[in-house]
């Protein structure tokens, strides 16, 4: 490093702006402490721009019609195709186009220097910046560094799969016209919402799901039900294949698949939404003793084990690759940073003002296919494999007075997870049209540890979808 390089000091370093670091940054300027933040690509991340937010624009008018399509005197005025146009024009704004200067903007207001450029630890609190002209910056954290790095998709690696041009959930988010066909591999999350989007807008997809099923980390009745739903869409969804080989015909032509089974699948597209890997390869782990290209591990104040000024927020320290959760850990993580900096002692008991403890108890999760899928907290099978003394007690929300009038011929299913021990709520899960905005009753169940008794006082409103809640807990109490 030569002497033309410019230093600065900061009290904190944020590496990744996508929504963890920039609400790192806005924790840590919030109680004074100057704050760097680094970004190499956009200021917003990978959920503004090739996540969260274009493939909800995606998903939205598809799962609108659906419902739509459920309800009397309405259900004929949606029945034909959608307008592909300008649902990809809704995506393309809600992605600002792919530019940033709004968010730019917003971390200039809160006081936080943006650079530009890809960061690398080079030493203990030490972050080298190389710009977009090679130049580089050298900064250095009083306090702490954060890394907000994020993750980038996995694609297996088949043979042929380079020459393929793949897509991964950026080109599913982001692509400019509607594949003819299109070939998803992995039936998580990723694969759900993609595969009802493009079906919804006049792709004809088929699933290669090497499981028994869609969305494995669900209750089993999530994946059932979206499954059907894809089916009767139109989507082909094969289960218990894997993906053994891949080519292209010509640059342009189609893409032909062959399965282990022996059998092939041809389309225009195929897409690997086959889970995550976190962005460390080239991040300069080495020089500060940890392993180039592996999630950090944290403790429950985000904080890197071993470390004293090393912090891994969101997707990077694989806790919870979710948005929301990755802001939470951001919010924890910047006032416990401030605390420390104050000298102050840390609240990092469970459910203290320091500690993520809802990364362990209370992730909530929606899916936004048609029909929605949502939990929070354990799973029946997680909570009897962790040893709780566990009831799951299951309700047809067909049943609801709520879920009729809300679209004809209904399907969906809700679940409780009781802990016998202490009568409180360990897991919730909710499948349905509507019911994404339901999760957040039983997010606040479950975080709050609200005993049954007491959720027997919480009265839902007539006929809403959420008297499902009376159902649960009448079941429960026999
Ligand atoms: C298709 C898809 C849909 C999703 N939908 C949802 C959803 O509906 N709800 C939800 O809660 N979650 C959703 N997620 C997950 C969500 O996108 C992530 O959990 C979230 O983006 C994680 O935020 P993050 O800030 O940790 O990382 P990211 O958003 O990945 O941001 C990391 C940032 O760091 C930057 N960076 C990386 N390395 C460097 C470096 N060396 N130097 C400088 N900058 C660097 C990157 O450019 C990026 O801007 C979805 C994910 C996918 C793939
Ligand atoms: N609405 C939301 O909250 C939302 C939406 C999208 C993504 N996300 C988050 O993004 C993360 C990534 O999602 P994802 O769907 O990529 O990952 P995932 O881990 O949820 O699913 C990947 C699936 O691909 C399968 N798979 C892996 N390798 C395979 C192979 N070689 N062949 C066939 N199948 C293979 C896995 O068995 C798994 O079921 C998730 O953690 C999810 O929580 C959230």
């Amino acid at each position: 490093m030569t002497d033309a390089v410019k230093k600065t000091e900061y009290d904190v370093v944020v590496i990744g702006a996508g929504p963890v670091g920039e609400n790192v940054a806005d924790r840590t300027r919030a109680a004074g402490l100057t704050t760097a933040v680094v970004e190499s690509e956009l200021v917003g991340g990978e959920c503004s721009y090739w996540a969260c937010m274009p493939s909800k624009a995606l998903l939205r008018p598809v799962v609108a019609r659906a419902d739509a399509r459920k309800v009397p005197g309405l259900s004929g005025a949606v029945r034909g195709p959608l307008d592909a146009d300008a649902v990809l024009a809704f995506r393309d704004e809600e992605t600002s186009h792919w530019k940033d200067d709004g968010q730019v903007s917003w971390l200039d207001g809160i006081g936080a220097v943006v650079h530009r450029g890809k960061g690398r630890l080079t030493r203990a609190r030490e972050v080298t910046v190389t710009g977009p002209d090679g130049e580089e910056t050298l900064l250095t954290a009083r306090h702490a560094v954060a890394v907000c790095t994020g993750s980038k998709a996995v694609v297996p690696s088949l043979p042929g799969v380079a020459d393929v041009r793949p897509w991964t959930s950026r080109e599913a988010t982001s692509a400019k016209e509607v594949p003819g066909r299109l070939v998803v591999v992995g039936g998580g999350v990723v694969g759900v919402e993609m595969a009802t989007a493009w079906q919804g807008l006049g792709a004809q997809v088929t699933m290669l799901v090497r499981g028994k099923g869609l969305l494995p980390k669900m209750e089993p009745f999530a994946g059932e039900l979206v499954g059907e739903a894809l089916t009767e869409a139109g989507a082909r969804i094969l289960t218990g294949v894997s993906a053994a080989s891949v080519s292209r015909a010509g640059h342009d032509g189609p893409v032909t698949v062959e399965l282990d089974d022996g059998t092939t699948v041809e389309a225009d597209e195929i897409l690997f939404a086959t889970g995550r890997a976190p962005r460390t390869d080239d991040l300069g782990l080495d020089t500060v003793g940890l392993e180039p290209g592996s999630w950090l591990t944290v403790d429950d104040s985000c904080r890197v084990e071993g470390s004293d000024w090393l912090y891994a927020v969101g997707d990077v320290n694989h806790r919870a690759l979710l948005t929301h959760q990755g802001k939470y850990q951001a919010r924890i993580a910047g006032d416990v940073i401030a605390a420390r900096a104050r000298g102050t002692l840390p609240e990092t008991d469970r459910w203290g003002a320091h500690a993520a403890t809802a990364d362990h108890a209370a992730v909530p999760q929606v899916v936004f296919t048609d029909p929605e899928a949502a939990s929070v907290g354990l799973t029946l099978a997680e909570a009897e494999e962790a040893g709780h003394r566990v009831r799951a007690v299951d309700y047809d929300l067909a049943s609801v007075a709520g879920s009729g009038l809300y679209a004809q011929g209904y399907k969906g299913q809700a679940r409780m997870v009781v802990d016998l021990d202490r009568e409180v709520l360990l897991g919730v899960t909710f499948v349905g049209p509507g019911i994404g905005e339901l999760l957040h009753s039983a997010t606040i169940a479950v975080a709050g540890e609200v005993p049954v008794e007491r959720l027997w006082h919480a009265v839902p409103s007539y006929p809403t979808i959420s008297e499902v809640w009376l159902r649960l807990l009448e079941t429960y109490r026999g």
